[in-house]
């Protein structure tokens, strides 16, 4: 099968089909770490060997961009190596204009911008205040040694300047304010430095990171936590399942591996059996109580779940959804209301979501260039026939994921 099926189709039609058993061979590995061990390998002098490296866009693109030498670097829609190629320039003095797509001149870029002007490199924006695109133009020396940022809009802020901290002359101190998203990530960032011989302390409301040298080290990356979850999300919605998931460990460095607890209440087992995760289907609860303020990136896999399997959702923690690749909020409200569900707002941090009375025979979803809104509904052709507008955006995260829909014999043709 050609790398770029579907790749150039309008939409991807999925016939119903309930009864699932296979294995996700093309399960892709953690972008997200793999974008850590990337930004490290080359601060640490680029000759560690890394292993396992994510087939996602966004790693494809860091992987790419981190030793480019063309002053313009265009991050398309990856956030983590925006917000860490950014900080990775400022330190290694590298005069760049960081762009990418128009919802990326949409998320906000200010926090990190700030503290970096505050460490003293001189960035300036080329189009809006506070977003890409931006210049990074020079970096005279280190002016202070501890720096205060938000923890309430993107914890990859954080991580961008714990990642370059080493590096500079005084260590860094980052007192964090406010309410802290997406902890999970921060501490994977902890842990990739200590991989590679950088300790930091990571206190309730402070990172500490002294200076230090990173050490090149070998490094596996283990598969995608966030990408499981629609393998989850799949055994969840079918009658009959049995779901093989290869490289992933029960003690993972990422936060998204709370999806096992997550569905024990949606009714899927998971147990490792050789080397494998194995889901199966098990009884679930009519209610689910959950915040995903330290796993945004569930939330979209979990609400439409709910939708379809009469599972009332009460759910906080959503905030930062907004600000993702769409408003992601709106789109899941949008969509799921194509299904007779909703998710309504009870006020800024509460949200219920209502399940669908009686599901249709068929939709069309729209994906709003999220990777996530295609895969999170992609299930529901476990229930229903299903269409996927751009089924392209997968690439992202997960490129082969219809590859894999395509082995557990779930008939798919372009449109
Ligand atoms: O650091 C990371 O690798 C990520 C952090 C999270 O973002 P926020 O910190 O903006 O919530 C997550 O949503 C994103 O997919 C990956
Ligand atoms: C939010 C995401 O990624 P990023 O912020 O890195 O673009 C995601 O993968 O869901």
């Amino acid at each position: 099968m050609p790398d770029n099926f579907f790749l150039l189709s309008t939409s991807i039609k999925l016939k119903r089909t309930s009864v699932l058993r296979g294995t996700a061979q093309w399960l892709p590995a953690s972008k997200s770490i793999s974008n850590r061990a990337l930004i490290i390998n080359a601060l640490a002098g680029g000759t560690s060997e890394l292993h396992n490296l994510s087939d996602a866009n966004d790693t494809q693109l860091m992987l790419r961009l981190v030793n480019s030498t063309d002053p313009i670097i265009d991050v398309e829609d990856a956030g983590t190596t925006m917000r860490f190629l950014t900080a990775y320039f400022s330190v290694t003095r590298q005069q760049k204009t960081l762009t990418g797509t128009s919802r990326m001149k949409e998320r906000p870029i200010a926090l990190l911008v700030d503290a970096l002007r505050t460490l003293g490199v001189e960035i300036d924006y080329l189009e809006k205040e506070g977003y890409p695109p931006h210049r990074i133009k020079s970096f005279a020396g280190q002016k202070v040694q501890t720096i205060s940022i938000r923890g309430d809009v993107s914890s990859q802020y954080i991580s961008a300047l714990m990642m370059i901290a080493p590096t500079l002359p005084q260590g860094l101190t980052l007192e964090l304010t406010g309410k802290i998203g997406s902890r999970p990530y921060i501490e994977m960032t902890a842990a990739l430095m200590k991989h590679f011989g950088a300790q930091s302390t990571l206190l309730e409301n402070k990172v500490i990171v002294p200076h230090q040298a990173y050490k090149p080290a070998a490094f596996t990356v283990e598969s995608d936590w966030s990408a499981a979850s629609y393998w989850f999300s799949f055994a969840a919605l079918a009658d009959q399942a049995e779901i093989l998931l290869p490289r992933l460990s029960l003690d993972s460095l990422q936060g998204d591996s709370k999806i096992v607890d997550i569905m024990k209440v949606l009714g899927v087992n998971a147990v490792l059996d050789k080397g494998l995760l194995k889901l199966t289907k098990t009884d679930h609860k009519k209610e689910l109580h959950w915040d995903f303020t330290h796993c945004p990136d569930l939330a979209q896999t979990v609400a439409v779940i709910c939708a379809v399997k009469n599972v009332t959702g009460y759910f906080t923690g959503l905030e930062s959804l907004r600000i993702k690749e769409t408003d992601r909020i709106a789109a899941l409200q949008n969509e799921l209301r194509k299904i007779g569900a909703d998710l309504i707002e009870i006020d800024q941090e509460h949200w219920t979501l209502k399940p669908s009375a009686a599901s249709p025979d068929s939709a069309y979803f729209n994906t709003y260039k999220d990777h996530r809104m295609a895969m999170a509904f992609a299930p529901l052709a476990t229930r229903m026939e299903v269409e996927i507008e751009k089924p392209e955006v997968t690439r992202k995260s997960y490129p082969n994921f219809w590859k894999d829909i395509l082995s557990f014999g779930i008939p798919a043709t372009e449109v």
